[in-house]
């Protein structure tokens, strides 16, 4: 079936699989991207930090096409795909979390994630091709449930599932279609410790292979789980390098890790 892994082809190693050219966005007058420049390889763990308001979430929206940048350029796999609406870029291999608030509740488990892969087919308006390929996509979501160890919840209501269950299946559903580069949005925020430990492994096993983008607070996570650490202040990527160099450079020191890392030491997080 062509949910095959890693759609969107140009998972080579080494190969560029996304890139931000000088981007700019404004927001009214006020200049929220200021010339932010990220270039991500394929199979790369990619944490996005930085302060409150810096314009993490303003990157993830710009590559994820829910704003065109007011200039500059985003690259999946060589293409440009600034501008694109976000249906679009999903179908060239870039897939965001979806929210929790996206998971349907009263569906099963496995009729969310077999949603998701239908979703990701384009099966949502052709009924004949959605009924030929219902079982391609049966197998597919079976599939999915065990990578996201939720076999066993296979038939409970997504409403009934745990907060930890809930944020699984939305990974699972974003990872549906076989995308080759995943966006995932503070995919800890809100578990408990243990929960925080047992996501990052979950996580790291279902983005093998594939390139992954996180936006994310939390420094146990983002040093439990990146290979490489963008570092945004102000709109601008001010770093972009592994966990321990960008830890040890003095401008990421002054602009923002010192005081994040030193608070959350204070509050007993690992890091
Ligand atoms: N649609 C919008 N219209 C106007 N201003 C916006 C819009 N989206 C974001 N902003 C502004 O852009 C700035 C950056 O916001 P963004 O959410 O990207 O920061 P962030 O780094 O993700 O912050 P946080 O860590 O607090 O989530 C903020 O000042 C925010 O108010």
């Amino acid at each position: 079936m062509n949910t095959a892994e890693n759609k969107g082809g140009g998972n080579a190693a080494g190969a560029v699989a996304l890139e931000l050219r000088d981007l700019y966005k404004s927001f009214g007058k006020t200049e929220i991207i200021r010339g932010a420049s990220l270039a991500v390889r394929a199979g790369e763990r990619v944490a996005i930090i930085g302060p409150n308001g810096a314009g993490k979430s303003t990157l993830f929206n710009l590559i994820s096409g829910r704003f065109a940048p007011t200039s500059g350029q985003v690259l999946l796999h060589g293409q440009r795909i600034d501008g694109k609406a976000p249906f679009e870029i999903n179908r060239m291999g870039l897939s965001r979390s979806f929210q929790i608030t996206n998971i349907f509740p009263k569906l099963s488990v496995f009729e969310n994630l077999r949603c998701g892969v239908l979703w990701s087919l384009g099966y949502r308006y052709a009924f004949w091709r959605f009924l030929s390929r219902l079982k391609d996509a049966n197998e597919r979501a079976e599939q999915l449930m065990e990578q996201i160890q939720l076999h066993r919840k296979r038939d409970t209501l997504a409403m009934n599932l745990t907060y930890a269950e809930q944020r699984a299946l939305e990974i699972g559903i974003t990872i549906a279609g076989g995308a080759s580069v995943i966006l995932l949005d503070e995919p800890t925020a809100g578990m408990s410790v243990s929960e925080t430990a047992r996501f990052i492994r979950l996580i790291k096993e279902v983005t093998e292979g594939r390139t992954l983008l996180t936006v994310e607070h939390d420094m146990g996570v983002v040093f439990g789980l990146a290979d490489k650490i963008a570092v945004v202040v102000y709109g601008e990527v001010i770093a972009f390098d592994t966990p321990e160099r960008v830890r040890a450079n003095e401008r990421v020191q002054e602009a923002y890790l010192g005081s994040v890392v030193a608070a959350q030491q204070a509050e007993g997080a690992t890091c």
